[in-house]
């Protein structure tokens, strides 16, 4: 193994390793911790989906520490902090306190923070994350049911949750190549400064940056800092040419949607779906609660369904929902309880012959997997950038696709199942 990656949420995983495969690394992902002794997959990345963006600080930091210890230990040379595109992040923030303790364990003295991912819209200028055309803050991002982000500011929001001054490599810099950026971060290193922000807009200034940070044995940021870091691998004679991300074949069986993901996109996918005359059925959080609808319940009426056109069960609802929902019942509450019930559905589906999974929403994602008891996920193609097809390794023979809230185009559950054979 040359990189070792460790992801704050499943779909956030999938999104890296297929930015890596599409960069030609042979890249496995793999779910939770893995367990003391055990082996992990051969591969030149290996991407660890960890559910510690929005756990208590101290699990995320143990977590993450566990995990950097196992792909060290596989032989990992550069270890990258994958977090989101939007620096989802919640109020206590376990970015900083993460990226702190792996600087630590991995005695890194400067760590660039870089969640740019121009292909999604997410571009960074003077050190503040755009959305599309908007600063963050001003984003759906606003108003995520688990990490809403109010502050736009890369490097107030490191410096507040990392507790220490962060830095910034603007763009003129980035623009001037890999050499002025070496120089900005040598500099940035010697006033003792410990995280600098860099300013991306394009993919030509991540494979610069990537180019940058080849001797940095820390990187933190979004998938897009992935794409410059195979050709340093590559140049240093470490990495052959690998052949493009296969097609995949999907065994016998149904297919369906599970949607947690409350997201904009989402709920344009969602939208298009219904147009195309998909059984959906829609999720009440009240509901489970009150035990009007259950895990058993809606398994069964998704199974019942004519298997012509897959099926969607979704949960996803507007912001103005979401927050009635989450006054009554409480934000984590409210979440667990839509996690906990997708994550039996799916355990039911599977059982009962669904073989080709799609699931909106980091957490949503990150619960049907364990639901599944997944535990290895190969990169197939890319249905939209930063999603593709998985197959599952070992677990239910099955293939999935775990989708980010905010990526995707419209018709987004109308066009992923061409992709498979
Ligand atoms: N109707 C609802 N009311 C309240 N909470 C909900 C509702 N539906 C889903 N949720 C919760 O909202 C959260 C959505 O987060 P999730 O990460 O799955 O989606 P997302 O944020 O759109 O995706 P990503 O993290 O990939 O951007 C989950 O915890 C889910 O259980
Ligand atoms: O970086 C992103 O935007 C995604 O991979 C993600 O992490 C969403 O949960």
């Amino acid at each position: 193994m040359l990189l070792g990656v460790i992801a704050d949420d499943m779909t956030g995983a999938t999104d890296v390793a297929l930015m890596l495969n599409r960069a030609g690394m042979r890249t496995v992902q793999v779910i939770g911790v893995p367990p003391a002794g055990s082996a992990l997959p051969e591969a030149d990345a290996v991407v660890v989906a960890l559910k510690s963006r929005t756990n208590p600080v101290a699990e995320a930091v143990a977590d993450s520490l566990a995990a950097c210890e196992a792909l060290l230990k596989g032989g990992a040379r550069q270890i990258l902090f994958k977090y989101c595109s939007t620096f989802d992040s919640t109020a206590e923030g376990n970015i900083g306190p993460v990226a702190n303790a792996l600087a630590e364990r991995l005695g890194a003295k400067l760590a660039i923070v870089c969640p740019a991912f121009p292909a999604n819209g997410r571009s960074i200028y003077q050190g503040y994350l755009f959305v599309g055309a908007v600063p963050l803050h001003e984003s759906s991002m606003k108003d995520h049911p688990l990490t809403p982000m109010r502050d736009s500011s890369l490097m107030r929001l490191m410096s507040t949750q990392a507790r220490t001054e962060t830095g910034l490599v603007d763009y003129a810099t980035v623009l001037s190549g890999p050499a002025a950026v070496k120089a900005r971060l040598a500099k940035l290193q010697a006033d003792g400064i410990r995280y600098a922000v860099t300013d991306a807009l394009t993919n030509e200034d991540l494979m610069t940056l990537g180019h940058a940070v080849s001797e940095h044995v820390l990187l933190t940021g979004g998938s897009g800092i992935a794409m410059g870091l195979p050709q340093n691998f590559r140049r240093a004679g470490l990495l052959p040419e690998r052949p493009g991300p296969v097609e995949l074949r999907a065994p016998a069986g149904r297919a369906g949607i599970i949607s947690g993901s409350c997201s904009t996109a989402t709920r344009g996918q969602i939208k298009a779906a219904l147009e195309a005359g998909y059984p959906a059925l829609k999720v009440d959080p009240f509901a489970l609660v009150d035990g009007s609808q259950n895990a058993e319940g809606l398994a069964a009426w998704a199974l019942a369904q004519p298997a012509d056109k897959p099926f969607l069960v979704y949960s996803s609802d507007d912001p103005a929902e979401v927050a009635a929902v989450q006054d009554k019942l409480g934000r984590e509450k409210a979440g667990s309880i839509v996690e906990h019930a997708f994550a039996e559905v799916a355990r039911r589906l599977s059982d009962g012959g669904v073989t080709r999974l799609l699931v909106a929403g980091g957490e949503t994602s990150g619960a049907t997997v364990l639901g599944l008891g997944i535990h290895t996920l190969e990169i197939g193609p890319e249905i939209d950038p930063g999603v593709p097809w998985t197959r599952v390794v070992d677990g239910p023979e099955m293939v999935v696709a775990l989708k980010s809230g905010n990526f995707g185009t419209p018709d987004f559950f109308l066009k992923a199942w061409n992709l498979l054979r």
